[in-house]
């Protein structure tokens, strides 16, 4: 296999210095381009908190395939077999409910120590962390509203939980040498018609604010704020629109969080890259798959993620878009699901790299559509899976579906016991 990915490498090398393209700046581009892998793939977003109560705020992840991890160590190892089967540089992502304590702690009271032992173990493994505030499963989130709720002690017990949060991530900034991207997403809406739609917002965004308000050291902490169309249970109304939190970020010059699967179905958020850039400074991208609803399929290797792709790689956004992932499916082994969706994710960003922007940008530009559709179409023939699996193979990973064997061995020894 060694010896073909070689040789198949150096035809697909030369095929594209015929294009103009240099494979092996587009191989180093892409090691500068961490894909940060999200914690609650591994065990349906239980968290270790309350694993035992139920997921919340409108979210679901269906299925019951064996194996969940059950506590972080298992948690731990079963994204070590993930982070070995990926290419290139990886972050992981944590939800506050994935703290490690002796006993019960509030989400208002979470620290740093809570989350030491992942701190230790990203260190070991040059990992950089991100953070997610978890305001959702939870007997204070039941009604549906947290920062925008409207009982001052329940929406100060978030506000509070998003402080304590901001504190943990610049935490892992400082440990780690990296800033932590900390997303703030709450599930706040109604099932049906609502009459007051504007109070409510007017709340998160006093909330936000306040949660906002200690200045943190931006090399060691970012901001980021995600929007919704609907959660399950809160079709109607989600007070964190898009429209809400594009104002919201504009205006705070925070980074904005584009779900993939947060907006109408025929709204893609490649499009969005390009307009939203011109009004905040940071993007967080949690690149999902939305099936019908936000159903947080795992990531394939599709137009739309393509299209994300060459957003970050045509704009040179790299310095300013974080890369997320986002999809929780229990139907199909949690590992293999990281390692689809992130190979995808990588994927993609190769296959921007390979192109010949500059060519097509000429092309365009002189008003020759014909060519840009044909040499655009043509990209998509070129040999970037020779490129790919000599990607895989200098940073020792399996090149192809080989890596589904590695799954297959720590189900039978590790995940079958569980
Ligand atoms: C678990 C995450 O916080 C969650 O998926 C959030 O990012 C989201 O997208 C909610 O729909
Ligand atoms: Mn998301």
């Amino acid at each position: 296999m060694t010896r073909l990915t070689e040789q198949a490498f150096e035809l697909a090398k030369q095929r594209y210095a015929d294009n103009g393209v240099d494979v092996e700046a587009a191989m180093e581009q892409l090691d500068t381009i961490p894909v940060s892998m999200h914690c609650w793939q591994g065990d349906d977003v239980r968290g270790f908190e309350n694993p035992q109560g139920a997921l919340t705020g409108g979210i679901q992840a269906t299925g019951n395939y064996p194996g969940r991890a059950r506590n972080a160590s298992e948690l731990r190892a079963d994204v070590d077999v993930a982070l070995g089967l990926i290419p290139g540089p990886k972050r992981f992502n944590l939800h506050a409910i994935y703290l490690e304590s002796d006993g019960p702690v509030e989400r208002n009271e979470i620290e740093p120590q809570h989350f030491a032992n992942w701190v230790s173990w990203a260190k070991e493994r040059q990992l950089g962390l991100d953070f997610n505030p978890t305001c959702f499963s939870h007997p204070l989130s039941a009604d549906g509203f947290t920062l925008s709720h409207a009982d001052e002690r329940i929406r100060q017990f978030w506000i509070d939980h998003c402080k304590a949060s901001r504190n943990v991530s610049a935490w892992f900034g400082e440990q780690l040498g990296t800033p932590s991207v900390m997303n703030i997403w709450v599930p706040d809406g109604m099932k049906d018609v609502t009459v007051d739609r504007l109070a409510p917002r007017q709340r998160l965004m006093q909330a936000l604010d306040e949660v906002l308000s200690e200045k943190l050291n931006p090399a060691h902490h970012i901001d980021a704020v995600e929007s919704k169309l609907f959660g399950i249970g809160a079709e109607s109304y989600t007070v964190g629109s898009n429209e809400f939190y594009l104002g919201y970020a504009t205006s705070r010059q925070t980074a904005l969080t584009l779900d993939a699967g947060h907006f109408h179905p025929t709204e893609m958020i490649s499009d969005k890259i390009s307009t939203v850039m011109l009004y905040v400074p940071r993007l967080l991208l949690h690149v999902s798959r939305p099936v019908r609803w936000d159903s947080d399929h795992v990531v394939l290797l599709d137009d739309e993620t393509q299209a994300i792709a060459h957003e970050i790689v045509r704009q040179k956004l790299f310095d300013k878009v974080h890369i997320g992932l986002d999809f929780f499916d229990a139907s199909i082994n949690r590992i293999a699901a990281w390692v689809i969706g992130t190979r995808n994710a990588k994927k993609a960003l190769l296959r921007a790299l390979l192109e010949p922007t500059g060519k097509l940008r000429a092309i365009e530009a002189a008003g020759d559509y014909t060519a840009r559709l044909a040499l655009l179409e043509e990209q998509k023939s070129l040999p970037w899976q020779a490129v790919w699996e000599s990607y895989c193979l200098r940073h020792g990973v399996p090149v192809d579906a080989g890596w589904l064997r590695n799954v297959r061995d720590y189900e039978e020894q590790i995940l079958s016991q569980r």
